[in-house]
């Protein structure tokens, strides 16, 4: 693919020969280092399945990656080696957490020690040029800063019901576009499109205060992971990990979290390399050209934003805005920080909530007794009007569907690296400093230790269990935490508040407005463990083979009116031009 280098294509020129010879030699010395290392007694290194001399297991995890079985081959080391697993990816130890008990004592009890984040060179250093709350390091001021202001602007729960209007907003746009499409009730209609904008949309409104009107907005493409629709082409060999180390242009905001991907930078795996000049640092150059626009795009945004203000048209759930009006910034430290961070924000949250929507469908298709006992459940509730949030606790099944999608497919199967800044000790085996530690959510959620038949969507397993995603993370008992989806340890998603309003308010009124049912030459059912080819380890592509069709005629006229409504509702909104 044109702009893409595979791993094996590589041009050897004396400079490449160089650098590979220097690598070598620093990963040997750090190799025999590291094996030279005693433990205290009575404790054992982490398993490990066998791997390569210096590289361990870097081509195995490249080749499952290209595969889209990154996942799976996970799933397979912990269920042979357990609740911890030591897979060597170079210069770094990645320590997979595979068991509910681990996660608790590792990333919750052992917080204070457990929450730092990997040294990124390309993506925190360069690409985001430390601005990026996700990838900081814990003991950076301003990831503190990033997360207290986030907490009170954008998701404490009384932040995330301050949005709620946004919700009922976006999604009467989606499901009228749905039925307004020319192409409804074929399987031609593009339901991918119509929800990636409705998604953007609601967090672009939230953060920079403007819409998303159309499907095929830039906006979209420039901080969408670009990933299945051009970028990577399924069964081409290409892979995002491809990118490596030339010197092609970056091709979106997601570009930060792929270069964190183990084997995506050279740079990662030996660090060394950063003290090269400039010139021979191709990673610097495409990370600071990427920097340069993002913030050019963040800028521009900005000064709309505070034009709005001077009008006196900025919204009031707007974040950047009320940053602009805080004379404090809210406790940031510059105006470009506030204008990127909300950049961030719309990818922290759209895509993880893009892909949440995704594994719901595919759970619709596979599952239609469900979705008929889901949709019966609605209808008792509210059989004349649209769902709203307020609606959850008279639908008990609904809650259980929704806990039942984030084990199922969880949007971050294997969950973004924690850092260990001191030695650990777990169940007798040894967690030494610097070491990556990985909430291996996919082994945990589809372990039959955990759940019976853990493979089939099955929300029943959650009856009786009300709990909220805060009261559940909050658990002192980690086998009765419902998932673990956001993670856990003082970096756990701030987000969850949000995502389960902006999910509800999605899901159930896609049910309550739609048959989800599988195209004419749907092959059914899915196959659970094949590559999913999706935007990240474990979810599906876009190309899920369903197609939406309304229930019945009088449900046309409900969305009809609830969408006038909402449009006149949001007239000053429309106005403001696309994000
Ligand atoms: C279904 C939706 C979502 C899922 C599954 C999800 C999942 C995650 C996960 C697994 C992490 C890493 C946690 C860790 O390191 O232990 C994370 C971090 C984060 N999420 Fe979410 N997220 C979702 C929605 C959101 C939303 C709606 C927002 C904001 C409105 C958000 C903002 C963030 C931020 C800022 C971080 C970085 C936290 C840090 O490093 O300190 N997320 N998310």
């Amino acid at each position: 693919m044109a702009g893409t280098t595979s791993y094996l294509d590589v041009s050897f020129s004396p400079t490449t020969l160089l650098l590979c010879f220097s690598c070598i030699v620093v990963a040997l010395l750090i190799h025999t280092k590291r094996n030279a290392k005693t433990i205290k007694s009575g404790l054992r290194w982490a398993p490990s399945p066998p791997g390569y001399p210096i590289v361990g297991n870097l081509p195995d995890i490249i080749k499952a990656a290209n595969a889209d079985r990154l996942h799976l081959l996970i799933q397979t080391w912990a269920k042979e080696y357990g609740p911890v697993v030591k897979v060597s990816a170079g210069r770094i130890d990645q320590y997979f957490i595979n068991e509910d008990k681990a996660v608790k004592e590792i990333l919750d009890k052992h917080s204070a020690t457990t929450s730092d984040r990997p040294r990124w060179i390309y993506s925190n250093e360069y690409v985001c040029d430390q601005k990026n709350v996700l990838l900081l390091s814990a003991s950076h001021p301003r990831w503190k800063n990033q997360r207290k202001m986030i907490n009170s602007m954008v998701t404490s729960p009384a932040a995330a019901d301050a949005a709620l209007p946004l919700n009922n907003f976006e999604t009467a746009r989606f499901l009228h576009a749905v039925i307004a499409d020319p192409l409804a009730n074929t399987p031609q209609q593009n339901v991918w499109a119509k929800l990636k904008r409705y998604q953007y949309s609601l967090f672009a409104l939230q953060t920079f205060g403007f819409p998303i009107n159309n499907e095929d907005s830039p906006s979209i493409d420039f901080i969408f992971c670009k990933r299945d629709l051009s970028y990577w082409v399924p069964g081409s060999g290409s892979s995002p990990l491809n990118a490596l180390d030339t010197d092609e242009r970056t091709d979106s905001v997601f570009e930060s979290i792929k270069g964190t991907l183990p084997g995506a930078r050279i740079v990662e795996t030996f660090p060394i390399l950063e003290k090269l000049p400039m010139a021979l640092k191709p990673w610097a150059r495409a990370g600071r050209d990427a920097h340069e626009r993002d913030l050019m795009w963040c800028r521009e945004r900005m000064q709309r934003c505070k034009d709005a203000i001077a009008k006196g048209t900025a919204l009031p759930y707007c974040t950047l805005a009320r940053l602009l009006q805080d004379p404090k910034l809210g406790g940031l430290d510059s105006e470009d920080e506030a204008a990127y961070i909300n950049l961030e924000l719309i990818g922290a949250a759209a895509d993880t909530s893009m892909m949440t929507m995704w594994g719901f469908l595919e759970a619709m298709l596979s599952y239609p007794a469900i979705q008929k006992k889901a949709q019966a459940e609605i209808d008792a509730t509210v059989p004349d009007r649209l769902p709203v949030w307020e609606d959850l606790d008279d639908m008990p099944y609904l809650r259980c569907i929704m806990k039942e999608v984030w084990r199922w497919r969880p949007p971050v199967a294997l969950g973004h690296p924690h850092v260990a800044q001191e030695d650990l000790e777990y169940e007798g085996i040894h967690i030494p400093k610097g070491a990556f530690l990985h909430l291996n959510a996919w082994a945990i959620h589809h372990s039959e230790n955990r759940h019976k038949d853990p493979d089939a969507f099955i929300p029943e397993r959650y009856e009786g269990d009300e709990r909220s995603s805060q009261q559940s993370i909050n658990l002192a008992d980690p086998t009765q935490r419902d998932h673990f989806a956001f993670g856990a340890g003082r970096r756990i998603c701030p987000g969850y508040h949000v995502a389960e309003r902006s999910f509800f308010v999605g899901f159930s009124r896609l049910l309550w407005a739609f048959d989800i049912k599988p195209k004419p030459n749907a092959k059914l059912p899915l196959p659970h463990d094949s590559g999913f080819n999706g935007i990240m380890p474990g979810s599906r592509s876009k190309d899920l083979p369903f197609m939406l069709v309304l229930r019945d005629e009088s449900r046309r006229s409900v969305i009809e009116q609830e969408y006038q409504q909402e449009m006149a509702n949001f007239e000053v909104v429309l106005g403001m031009g696309d994000l």
